[in-house]
């Protein structure tokens, strides 16, 4: 018998539930009672929703996030809030956002650092490590959960992050070695694992993605050293990898003694014969045969063909699953209405993910008879994707084809280009922006689901949004700003909302995915060739220049970043689609420039996140990913001034990169490192003009002028001061008017002191 087991469940809730409960926490309009009270609900629905998998996972629940929980659960809590007051999860929120329920009204602490998860657009909190760090386990959180599991009699299988990716995932702050932490913090795990296995827990899934990552001698090391350690717990390990290969690691995966091994049979399949030579007989081999990346309905048949010999061959030492955690895609594809029922069918969210798991293990178990009709359906859903015509669009193809090395260039190099552009623009030194979304306050939101509901018809839309557009002038204005955005008040999210204009995509009504803590993402369904129907920013940014003279930067996402944050194709390479997305938003930027816009900014905050796991594919992708953008960018005259905004800044390796996508300008974000990631920059020479992030957007608090003024001077040490521009470090959707006037008051003030010094 084939065991089926899931790495992790969504647990945002299928409606956001947790979303709702943790805003209304922090707003002070629940009590803590009631959100554990959320909190557990959800736990108790989710592990319904997975009661015919063998081994279900419990610690995957989270109130913030999982990595943050894995710092409170080994005792690794920062210093500045241990002796604040409130309980424990107050300090957890204090560490995840800056502050807890109690300090609404002050800023007390800084947040933590927030960075991606591997290559996903989930977000988790670094770890934070330094020479000095003690570990000190207390798991009372996840042994509560487990107790709530047991007593609902879930057959539960805690999950927990391995010491070694732990380690990899944080930053020390004095530079020293991160692997010198891990004998003091194995003892931790040690007793971890023999209280899980107290509680009756038979396995636990520890998961170790970093070996699908390129690692040292010195890491590899770790992993033998660590788990010859771990041997010393009572329960059985089940070490998960995910989001790829293992490639050189698998050896190495192979001689860790564990009791059973999970890999990620979607980027990994070609290993698997290796891997059951190299395993010895009697571990345990876990295959996620089911995307949990993707929102596709699995190939049924084309997954039994192989893995049936592998069953035969492994028999029960053969579990399956989804290859990573479901976090990653949305939990119910049947709540959808207003899918395309031709695109649905093509379609499985996480409950559908699962149910297909359970078609593939009756069908190892008792044959495919037993499962013929599902079988059938899902025959017939995958062959009618492959051959619809919604798909594949002949004129795009053609248009693909004839992508050539003029299509990316400009005409003249950014020297006479910047030349031209200062004359028309007239802007002063140090010129002050913002990066383009203004606060995405509740009534802008309500209107806009008022509109989706049908309660507010389409020209009172628009005019709520040209208010809304008009207002951000008017406080532009007021500030003083040189170059202006329209505050991007009509768009749902920087993706998305082209998403929903492209033919070639769907969207869905409830397919939220957790980008971080409580905030959400819809990632647009990219299905079929990608064209542009019509204009989609120009009357909007039209309107937004007729309220000022001052510049009006047009407002775009660029296609790298659309195309890494969207469910994506698995028929056709990533690279293609994003010539198709690069061709589709060339003809918007040509379209803003007819229509007078003289700076056009387009987003590709995604293209440095996107890099592949791997260093070794990186220059494939950043081929691309570099002539997409310029394919988008560079067809424009010499006088209109190409932005570009990436909201991290950690170059230094892909800086020859991002100075070949030959934007005039490009802003990020380097106030959390004190200007410091602008080295980078200098070494390299790096010819055109940047705006080095002022202030983090990502604190409520106010930064101070002088402040300002200081981490402008540093960057004017490394870059020179005409090429300097002055502005935030990313959007400002998250904040609240009352924090964005202040903190932009400041801004422009320091840029006027800056200058006054030139
Ligand atoms: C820059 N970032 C982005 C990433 N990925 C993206 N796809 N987009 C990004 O901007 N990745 C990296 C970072 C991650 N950062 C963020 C920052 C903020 C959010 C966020 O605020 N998300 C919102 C949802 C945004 C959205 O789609 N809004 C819709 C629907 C709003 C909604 O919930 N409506 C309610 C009703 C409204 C009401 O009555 O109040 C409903 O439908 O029930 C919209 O504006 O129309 C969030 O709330 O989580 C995400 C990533
Ligand atoms: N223009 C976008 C970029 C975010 S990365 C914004 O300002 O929100
Ligand atoms: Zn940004």
């Amino acid at each position: 018998m084939v065991t089926t087991h899931n790495l992790g469940f969504p647990r945002i809730g299928a409606k956001r539930e947790l979303k709702f409960a943790l805003e209304n926490y922090w707003k002070g309009d629940v009590t803590l009672d009631q959100l554990a009270e959320t909190g557990a609900q959800l736990r108790q629905r989710h592990w319904q929703n997975q009661s015919a998998l063998d081994l279900v996972p419990v610690g995957d629940f989270s109130f913030y996030d999982q990595v943050l929980d894995m710092s409170f659960l080994l005792g690794n809590i920062p210093d500045r809030v241990r002796h604040l007051d409130g309980n424990t999860l107050d300090n957890y929120f204090r560490v995840a956002r800056g502050r807890s329920a109690q300090d609404s009204s002050c800023s007390c602490v800084h947040a933590g650092e927030m960075t991606k998860w591997f290559d996903t657009n989930y977000h988790y909190i670094v770890p934070e490590l330094s020479a000095e760090t003690e570990f000190s386990l207390d798991a009372s959180r996840l042994l509560a959960q487990l107790a709530q599991a047991r007593q609902l009699k879930v057959s539960a299988k805690p999950v927990i992050i391995g010491p070694l990716t732990y380690l990899w995932l944080g930053k020390t702050r004095d530079a020293s070695d991160k692997l010198a932490l891990l004998p003091r913090l194995l003892p931790a795990y040690i007793t971890l694992l023999n209280q899980l296995a107290e509680q009756g827990c038979e396995w636990v899934q520890i998961d170790e993605p970093i070996l699908v990552t390129e690692l040292d001698a010195s890491w590899q090391q770790a992993f033998i050293a660590a788990y010859d350690a771990l041997q010393a717990g009572s329960a059985k390990l089940l070490l998960a990898t995910y989001f790829g290969q293992l490639k050189d690691n698998l050896p190495l995966l192979c001689k860790l003694p564990v009791q059973g091994i999970h890999i990620d049979a979607i980027n990994g399949q070609d290993e698997i014969g290796q891997l059951i030579q190299q395993l010895p007989a009697d571990t345990v081999l876990s295959l996620g045969v089911i995307n949990g990346r993707n929102i596709w309905k699995t190939d049924l048949h084309a997954t039994l063909e192989w893995l049936e010999p592998v069953h035969r061959l492994l028999q029960t030492r053969l579990w399956i699953a989804p290859s990573c955690s479901l976090l990653h895609v949305p939990v119910d594809l049947s709540s959808e209405q207003k899918l395309d029922s031709r695109i649905q069918y093509w379609l499985a969210f996480a409950l559908q993910k699962l149910d297909e798991l359970q078609i593939l293990a009756k069908a190892l178990n008792n044959g495919r008879v037993s499962v013929q009709e599902e079988l059938i359906a899902n025959h017939v859903a995958i062959e009618r994707r492959r051959t619809s015509s919604l798909v594949h669009n002949p004129a795009v193809k053609a248009a693909i084809a004839k992508i050539d090395a003029t299509l990316g260039k400009r005409n003249s190099a950014y020297e006479q280009r910047a030349i031209k552009q200062s004359a028309l623009l007239k802007l002063p030194d140090y010129p002050t922006t913002t990066i383009g979304s203004f606060p995405q306050t509740t009534e802008i939101r309500q209107a806009r689901n008022q509109f989706r509901l049908g309660n507010l018809d389409e020209v009172a839309y628009k005019a709520l949004m040209q208010n809304e557009i008009a207002r951000c002038v008017r406080e532009q204005e007021a500030l003083g700003l040189d170059v202006f955005v329209h505050g991007e008040a009509e768009r749902n999210d920087m993706v998305e909302y082209f998403g929903e204009q492209l033919e070639g995509y769907a969207f869905s009504q409830f397919g939220w995915v957790q980008s971080y803590g409580s905030r959400c993402v819809k990632p647009p369904i990219l299905f079929g060739d990608i064209s542009r129907p019509k204009a989609m920013t120009v009357e909007w940014i039209k309107y937004a220049q007729s309220l000022t003279d001052k510049p009006m930067k047009g407002m775009l996402t660029g296609p790298v970043t659309i195309l890494n944050w969207s469910f994506v194709r698995d028929d056709q390479p990533r690279s293609v689609s994003c010539y198709q997305l690069a061709l589709a938003i060339r003809e918007e930027v040509l379209d803003l420039e007819q229509a007078g816009v003289r700076v056009i900014q387009i987003d590709e905050a995604a293209l440095r996140e996107g890099l592949p796991l791997r260093r070794s594919q990186w220059s494939e992708y950043l081929q691309w990913a570099v002539e997409s953008f310029r394919i988008t960018a560079n067809g424009v005259q010499d006088e209109t001034q190409i932005h570009t905004h990436m909201c991290y800044s950690e170059f230094n390796d892909i800086i020859a990169s991002i100075a070949n996508m030959d934007a005039d300008v490009i802003t990020i974000e380097t106030s959390r490192s004190a200007m410091e990631l602008l080295d980078a920059f200098d070494d390299f020479n790096y010819p055109n003009q940047i705006g080095p992030g002022v202030y983090d957007i990502h604190s409520p608090n106010i930064p101070n002028q002088e402040h300002i003024v200081q981490l402008m001077r540093k960057a004017a040490e490394r870059i020179p001061a005409q090429r300097l521009w002055v502005n935030p470090d990313c959007g400002l959707k998250t904040r609240a008017w009352e924090e964005v006037i202040p903190a932009l008051k400041n801004m422009v003030a320091a840029a006027r002191v800056l200058r006054a010094a030139a």
